[in-house]
C-alpha cells in the first residue's frame, strides 16, 4: 500500500458525505473530512492513496462476487493440499459476518465455500485421485475478566486449551458429508455464538469466531478417528475494533472491548513486524503475536509460513473516517508481505 498525501483524483470526486471512494481496480482514496481539519487547512484537501489490493468491491457486489474473487482462490489451493486463511476485518457494524456467513437467502463465504467443496469432491468421484474426509471444527474466542477464552460452538466442552504448538486441545471436529449437513452444523454454531447488543451495531459480534475445514485423504488416515493431517482452510470473522466514544460501552462491555480492540492492534504489529523482517532478514521477527489469543492460533500466517488473504470491510461515511483510516494503516503492510509456502 502507498499512503501519500495528494490532490483528490480528477474523475472520481468525493460524493458529500463520503471520505472514501475506489480509484482504480486496486486502489481506494480516502479524504480527511473537513470538520476535522486543522482551522488554518480547512478548505484544502487531504487525500491518501491506498493501492495494491487485489480487488476493491463496491457496496452493491453479490457475495457471489465476493466469493469469486476472494474465495475462490483460497478454496482451489486448500483443495489441491495447500492450507490457507481468510480474515475479514473492520470496524463494528461494517458487514464483517454478513460476509462470512450471510444469511439464508444470500449466503456468505462459509456457506458458498462449503457448496465448491463438496461440488469439486463430487465431480472428482470415479476420477483418479483418492477420495477425501473432510472435517469441520467452529468456536470463539472471547473476552473472560481480563483474560481470553476458547468457546467450542460444536460442543458443550468445558476447558479448552491453546497449546503451544497452535493446535486447541479439546477442539471437537466433526466429520461432515455434505454442504447442507455443514451449513446446518454452521446454523448451530452460529445460534451459539455470544452476540450482545452495542448502541453501535445491535447485532454486533463480541467474539472472534474461528472455523476450520480439514480435508484427508481417505487411504491416508482412514483408521484414525481424528486425523490431524491434511490441509486446512480457515476462516475467521473478526470482532470489530471499536472506538469508545461511539459505543457507549461501560464496565464488562468496556473490557471487552478493550480486548478486541486489543487483538486486531496485536494483528496489525504482527503484519507490520512480518514486513520488516522481509525487507531486512537481519531484523529479528518480533513476536508480537504472543499477545493474543487469535494471533498465537494464527502465528504460521502471521510468520509468513502459509497463505492468508484479508477481507477488510470499511464503512465509508466520513463520520467513519478514524475507523476507515485505521484500518487501512494497520493493514498496509499485507499488501507488500510475500509468502513462501513449501
Ligand atoms: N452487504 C450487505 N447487505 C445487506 N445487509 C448488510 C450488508 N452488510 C451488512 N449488512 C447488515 O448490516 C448489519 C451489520 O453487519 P454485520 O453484523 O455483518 O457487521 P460486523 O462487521 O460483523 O459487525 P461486528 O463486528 O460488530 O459484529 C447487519 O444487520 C447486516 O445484516
Amino acid at each position: 500500500a502507498r499512503a501519500k498525501e495528494q490532490p483528490p483524483p480528477k474523475k472520481q470526486q468525493q460524493p458529500p458525505g463520503v471520505c472514501l471512494v475506489a480509484t482504480g481496480p486496486g486502489s481506494v482514496a480516502l479524504t480527511v473530512p473537513q470538520a476535522k481539519l486543522v482551522d488554518h487547512r480547512r478548505g484544502r484537501t487531504a487525500t491518501e492513496v491506498f493501492d495494491g489490493f487485489s480487488a476493491v468491491l463496491p457496496p452493491d457486489s453479490s457475495q457471489n462476487d465476493i466469493f469469486t474473487q476472494v474465495m475462490n482462490p483460497l478454496v482451489d489451493e486448500f483443495l489441491g493440499g495447500k492450507s490457507g486463511l481468510l480474515v475479514a476485518m473492520g470496524p463494528t457494524g461494517s458487514g464483517k459476518t454478513h460476509t462470512v456467513f450471510g444469511t439464508a437467502r444470500n449466503p456468505g463465504l462459509v456457506p458458498l465455500t462449503l457448496q465448491k467443496i463438496f461440488t469439486a469432491a463430487d465431480e472428482s468421484e470415479g476420477g483418479n485421485q483418492s477420495p477425501r474426509l473432510f472435517y469441520l471444527s467452529m468456536f470463539e474466542i472471547l473476552c473472560e475478566g481480563k483474560g481470553e477464552r476458547i468457546l467450542d460452538l460444536l460442543s458443550d466442552a468445558a476447558e479448552l486449551v491453546l497449546q503451544q504448538s497452535a493446535t486447541i486441545k479439546g477442539l471437537k471436529e466433526v466429520a461432515i458429508s455434505s454442504a447442507m449437513d455443514a451449513e446446518s452444523l454452521v446454523s448451530r454454531g452460529m445460534l451459539k455464538r455470544s452476540t450482545a447488543a452495542t448502541d453501535a451495531n445491535s447485532e454486533s459480534s463480541r467474539s472472534q469466531c474461528i472455523i476450520t475445514i480439514r480435508a484427508v485423504h481417505k487411504t491416508v488416515d482412514q483408521k484414525s478417528e481424528h486425523p490431524t493431517s491434511g490441509s486446512v482452510l480457515t476462516i475467521a470473522d473478526l470482532a470489530g475494533a471499536e472506538r469508545k466514544k461511539n459505543t457507549g460501552n461501560k464496565g464488562s462491555r468496556l473490557l471487552e472491548s478493550n480486548f478486541i480492540n486489543n487483538t486486531s492492534m496485536v494483528f496489525g504489529l504482527c503484519l507490520r513486524a512480518l514486513l520488516d523482517h522481509q525487507k531486512n532478514q537481519k531484523k529479528t521477527l518480533e513476536k508480537h503475536f504472543k499477545n493474543s489469543m487469535l494471533t498465537r492460533y494464527l502465528k504460521d500466517y502471521l510468520e509468513g509460513r502459509k497463505k492468508m488473504t484479508l477481507i477488510l470491510n470499511v464503512k465509508p461515511g466520513e463520520d467513519d473516517y478514524a475507523d476507515t483510516s485505521y484500518l487501512l494503516r494497520q493493514a498496509s503492510p499485507y499488501m507488500k508481505i510475500r509468502v513462501h509456502q513449501p
